[in-house]
């Protein structure tokens, strides 16, 4: 085994904060219910970076897998009212099952199910955020899922990692570390590919990583792909990502000691600050402007607020203060921004100088379909 150091993880051995996310495929033991020795060795380990000062968040999956085996279901429900008895049978055992082994080492945890509308929710993930910290402040462990009771298809974040990501967003950790049950990211899903190479580290945003990533396995939902994703969520605060084994012994206390282990995903511009992190962070957008040349170089350039002569397309349903994307005219994606009209004004307002809005709408809520301030401007590939 390596001790050598590779650029970019010398982070990992500086972190003071860190958000792990442990995967269903781990958890559950390959569908066995929960695998309480192995929960116990990485709340040991966690226990001990907890010692050594640094902050842990914890984002556990399980919930669904635990509640089928106590309810004595041998697959995965796929009916939404299924998934969430489960969910709400499961999750009461995981969070005995963690308050037990944090127990052992005096430490206190805390149940925080969160959903898509709770970061979405410009008040609720300040709410959140505040709630978070505190916890943290107390050096008490969040033990952090998905509410899955209350969500349906098209409001879930669906896997973990994301939520992981976003939480490592709000709390700015400097580390999401992403535990699952393959070494790594393959450069092919090892599943299939039994000649498949572990990629030892990588940018977060690579989209050649996007290209080998595959689905997940019976009991997670994610696979590869959403942890990509999940890196480059994470790079938009600064934090690295590391995907790797929650089967190899020590695998938090190692990685944070530098050790050469898993995938990491290095960020590699500079973190966003947090109100426009908030805004990339947000997964639903309900409609999509087309812009013209002259508008993408000023949104670009200048970080000009978005101004309806710009716009040559709008389509979707969205009210305002919805989010929208901003795309080309060959449909690339240039922004994402809340938009200070809905779908029908936004329809009349385009391609008019904004002297004009009073006249076509009888009334001004703003000069700016989108101001900057509510406007991310996606980066272009170096
Ligand atoms: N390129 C890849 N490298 C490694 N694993 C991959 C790859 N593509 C797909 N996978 C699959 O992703 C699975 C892990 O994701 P998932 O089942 O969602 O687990 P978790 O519950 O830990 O998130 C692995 O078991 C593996 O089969
Ligand atoms: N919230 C769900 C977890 C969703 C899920 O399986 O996520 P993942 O382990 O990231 O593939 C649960 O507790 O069962």
């Amino acid at each position: 085994m390596s001790n050598e150091q590779e650029p970019g993880r010398e982070a990992l051995g500086q972190a003071r904060r860190v958000v792990v996310k442990i995967g269903s495929s781990l958890l559950t033991n390959d569908g066995r219910g929960l695998d309480e020795m192995a929960i116990g060795r990485w709340v040991d380990q966690i226990a001990a970076l907890h010692r050594r000062g640094v902050d842990v968040v914890l984002v556990s999956s399980g919930a669904v897998a635990a509640g089928m085996l106590r309810l004595g279901w041998q697959a995965r429900p796929s009916e939404v009212h299924e998934l969430q008895a489960a969910a709400a049978v499961g999750q009461n055992g995981l969070t005995q099952s963690y308050e037990q082994h944090f127990a052992r080492h005096d430490i206190l945890t805390a149940q925080i199910l969160l959903t898509h509308d709770d970061l979405s929710n410009r008040k609720r993930y300040l709410n959140a955020l505040s709630a978070l910290r505190t916890l943290v402040d107390m050096r008490v462990v969040p033990v952090i899922n998905e509410n899955d009771t209350v969500v349906t298809d098209e409001i879930r974040f669906g896997d973990n990692d994301t939520l992981g990501a976003l939480v490592a967003n709000l709390l700015e950790a400097d580390a999401l570390l992403l535990l699952t049950d393959q070494e790594g990211l393959f450069d092919a899903d090892p599943r299939h590919d039994p000649g498949a190479g572990l990629i030892a580290e990588g940018r977060a945003d690579d989209p050649r990583l996007a290209a080998v990533a595959g689905g997940g396995g019976a009991l997670g939902r994610g696979g590869m792909s959403t942890k990509i994703r999940a890196a480059k969520l994470a790079a938009r605060s600064g934090a690295v990502t590391v995907i790797a084994s929650g089967r190899q012994p020590d695998v938090l206390t190692r990685l944070l000691d530098g050790e050469t282990l898993g995938t990491l995903l290095r960020p590699v511009h500079a973190p966003l600050a947090a109100r426009k992190r908030w805004l990339a962070g947000q997964l639903q957008v309900r409609g999509t402007l087309t812009l013209d040349a002259g508008a993408i170089k000023v949104l670009r350039e200048r970080g000009s607020s978005l101004l309806a002569v710009g716009v040559r397309e709008v389509q979707g349903t969205f009210r305002r203060g919805d989010m929208v994307a901003c795309v080309d005219e060959q449909g690339a994606l240039v922004a994402k921004g809340l938009i200070n009209y809905g779908a029908a004004e936004a329809r009349k307002l385009k391609g008019q100088p904004s002297h004009q809005i009073e006249a076509l709408l009888g009334y001004v809520e703003a000069r700016s379909l989108i101001h900057r301030d509510n406007l991310v401007v996606m980066r272009l590939p170096d």
